[in-house]
């Protein structure tokens, strides 16, 4: 093989024959005929060559039949074949003549209209970067060695494309000059069109790129005003939410006070129920809303033990159920279901207001006194772990009221504790009313059982706590009680009720008579928080879903994949303390525009959920509440204090 050991762009006169009568084939001129993109033409004939024995690449051989058609097209317009110059300007005339005039060549008038770009606009291959020698060897196509014959180089007569060097600064480069003649005759003689071309490009592109930038700009303004738009949508939306929610209030007192003056209407008490609160809002018409439901099916008696309460309820809703009202609440709901991570961020702040400073002057017990009403002989584990959350949280002094069997047992657990082995006494309820008027906040239900005497007596605990304005949790047995008896604590504005999903569809079904609607967790909290008279209702769930009637807030500090039982009671434990200091900041004046009860629901619920995802990170699957325990304090640091 003929390896080429000189530079790219010199070439021998066999080497050029031999890529001329490639290139001339017939194959290769259908190939190349009006196809723009000819790189892999040129492929294939670099390969032929290759085969030849002359390594080109197929650049280099774009490149010389480029250069080979200038001169022959110099030669041809010079119309020089008469006195023989033509060979002197293309010493391969005759071949390309053959080619490009032969039965399968270009028209040479054709080559002669597109100059020599025919094939110069390959593929985005360019010439620029071809230093003079290059160049000036590309232009007359001669090799000085190893050519086949010795090649005499000589001027033409017409002017041909020259480069110059030009210096800028400290770099220089290469450049086409217009055209350059030796001669000043020449100089009249007309310019090769390749320039023309070359310039014509550049402007071009110049003007995409112009185009591209003005789009991209377009676009921008386009996004900053659409942004715009949506914004004020946005508020225009929220603006008109906000006086449709106005006007609803107004509407729903309205007819408060119309239903009101009929006879044996919602405001008029059950005998066996307690007087409902009078309503703050619209929506504080506790009972009406759950008409809604109540009467698209029969009473299906899901109770098996139907307390009079519950008989006067359901009376209650059917009479009103198809009250203009109940239709009126129900837009009102669906409007103020609504919860969005500002507010949430906003109830958070407010959690952090109601939390007492730790001060020197106090003396113990002033930041809260705590009394949890359970445990039993089968749950010990559930009132320790509320009492001890609740002491962690910050109360001072923590009471847990249990059976006697269970009273040893939690003590072990924690000196801590202050345990009253009272529960399952005859005159229990005497026993604990004795301590009420010390407590600050009560949590009835953990491991309470259920046990028809311990709930009877947690029923009375209740009823008295209420009437010392004590703020009550009912968790776990505790709401067991209030599925059974709602009125124990309906419409009292200091409950809080801890439904887990299970609990929740038990009560739901019992104020409603008919199974919950499970693809609705919101509507559902509104509903039962209005019949229980607007009461504080958290479902514990994937996010905690609080409500007290008028809208619903939903809890979605992290938590993890890690369920473990107790962890509900470290909620309620710690939310008896939290709903006595928001209770007593909103005496204060400090809370206004939020339900004390919903604050402290709040702050609870994200402080479990931090709580267990802090212990997670460290226990993983082996999560316990007791792990959990042990991160209240940093977990409330993170939260409120930070
Ligand atoms: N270590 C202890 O002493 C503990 C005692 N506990 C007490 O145990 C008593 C009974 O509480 P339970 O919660 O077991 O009773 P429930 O009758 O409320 O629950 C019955 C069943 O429902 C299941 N359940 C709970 N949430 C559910 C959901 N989202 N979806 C489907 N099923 C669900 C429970 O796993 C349980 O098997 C209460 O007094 C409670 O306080 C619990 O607090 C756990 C810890
Ligand atoms: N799917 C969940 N994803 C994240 N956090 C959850 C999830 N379910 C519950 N929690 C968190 O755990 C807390 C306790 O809820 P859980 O459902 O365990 O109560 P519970 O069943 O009453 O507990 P207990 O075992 O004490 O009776 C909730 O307040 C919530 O913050």
């Amino acid at each position: 093989m003929q390896a080429n050991p000189t530079r790219g762009f010199l070439w021998s006169d066999v080497e050029t024959r031999t890529l001329l009568t490639i290139w001339g084939e017939q194959d290769i001129q259908t190939a190349l005929d009006g196809n723009f993109r000819n790189s892999f033409v040129y492929r294939d004939v670099s390969r032929r060559l290759g085969a030849m024995g002359f390594e080109r690449t197929p650049e280099q051989c774009r490149v010389r039949i480029k250069s080979l058609k200038r001169q022959y097209l110099l030669a041809k317009e010079g119309n020089l074949r008469n006195n023989g110059q033509y060979h002197k300007i293309c010493k391969f005339y005759d071949i390309m003549e053959r080619i490009l005039t032969g039965p399968a060549g270009l028209d040479p008038r054709e080559l002669m209209e597109c100059g020599a770009a025919g094939e110069e606009a390959v593929d985005g291959l360019e010439e620029d970067g071809e230093d003079v020698q290059d160049v000036y060897s590309e232009s007359t196509g001669e090799c000085p060695y190893p050519a086949e014959t010795e090649v005499k180089l000589e001027y033409p007569t017409v002017p041909i494309p020259i480069p110059v060097k030009v210096t800028v600064g400290n770099s220089s480069a290469s450049v086409r000059p217009h055209t350059s003649s030796h001669s000043a005759s020449h100089s009249s003689a007309r310019a090769p069109k390749r320039p023309r071309k070359r310039r014509a490009n550049f402007p071009m592109e110049k003007l995409m790129e112009q185009f591209l930038e003005q789009s991209a700009q377009a676009e921008d303004g386009f996004y900053r005003m659409e942004e715009q738009r949506l914004q004020a949508e946005d508020r225009r939306r929220e603006a008109e939410h906000a006086r449709e929610l106005h006007m609803l209030q107004m509407l729903g007192q309205m007819f408060a006070s119309i239903s009101s003056s009929r006879p044996g209407s919602a405001a008029t008490p059950c005998k066996t129920a307690p007087p409902p609160p009078p309503p703050p809002t619209a929506a504080r018409a506790p009972v009406i809303s759950s008409a809604s439901l109540s009467h698209t099916r029969d009473l299906s008696g899901h109770l098996k033990r139907r307390s009079p309460q519950t008989d006067c309820l359901s009376q209650h809703t059917q009479l009103l159920s198809t009250d203009p009202q109940t239709l009126v609440l129900e837009r009102y709901y669906a409007l103020g279901s609504t919860s969005h991570k500002g507010m949430e961020d906003d109830i958070l702040s407010l959690v952090k207001t109601i939390i007492p400073p730790l001060t020197s002057k106090k003396h113990k017990g002033q930041d809260g006194r705590i009394g949890i009403i359970g445990g039993c002989q089968d749950y010990t584990g559930a009132p320790y772990f509320a009492a001890i959350s609740a002491l962690k949280v910050g109360a001072d002094l923590s009471h847990v009221f249990c059976t006697k069997d269970a009273a040893t047992v939690i003590k072990s657990y924690s000196p801590e504790l202050i345990v009253h082995p009272v529960l399952d006494s005859p005159n229990a309820v005497e026993e604990i009313e004795k301590w009420l008027p010390r407590l600050h906040g009560l949590v009835v239900g953990p491991g309470l059982g259920r046990d028809d005497f311990l709930l009877k007596t947690a029923k009375e605990v209740i009823e008295r706590s209420k009437a010392r304005d004590i703020p009550i949790v009912i968790d776990a047995d505790g709401l067991w009680l209030v599925t059974q008896q709602p009125s124990v604590i309906q419409g009292y504005q200091k409950g809080i009720l801890t439904p887990n999903f299970m609990e929740f569809t038990r009560l739901y079904e019992a104020l409603h008579h008919e199974p919950m609607d499970s693809s609705d967790h919101q509507r559902g909290v509104l509903q039962v928080s209005a019949a229980m008279g607007n009461l504080t209702l958290v479902l514990k769930g994937e996010q905690d879903l609080i409500t007290d009637g008028s809208r619903v807030f939903s809890c979605s500090v992290e938590g993890s994949g890690r369920r473990c039982g107790g962890q509900g009671d470290l909620l309620s434990g710690s939310m008896g303390v939290l709903a006595h200091w928001a209770h007593t900041a909103s005496t204060a004046g400090t809370v206004r525009s939020v339900n004390p009860s919903v604050v402290a629901a709040f702050g609870a619920c994200s402080l479990t959920r931090q709580c267990n995802s802090q212990a997670f990170q460290q226990h993983g699957r082996s999560t316990t509440t007791s792990d959990m325990i042990q991160e209240i304090g940093s977990a409330f640091k993170k939260l409120f204090e930070s």
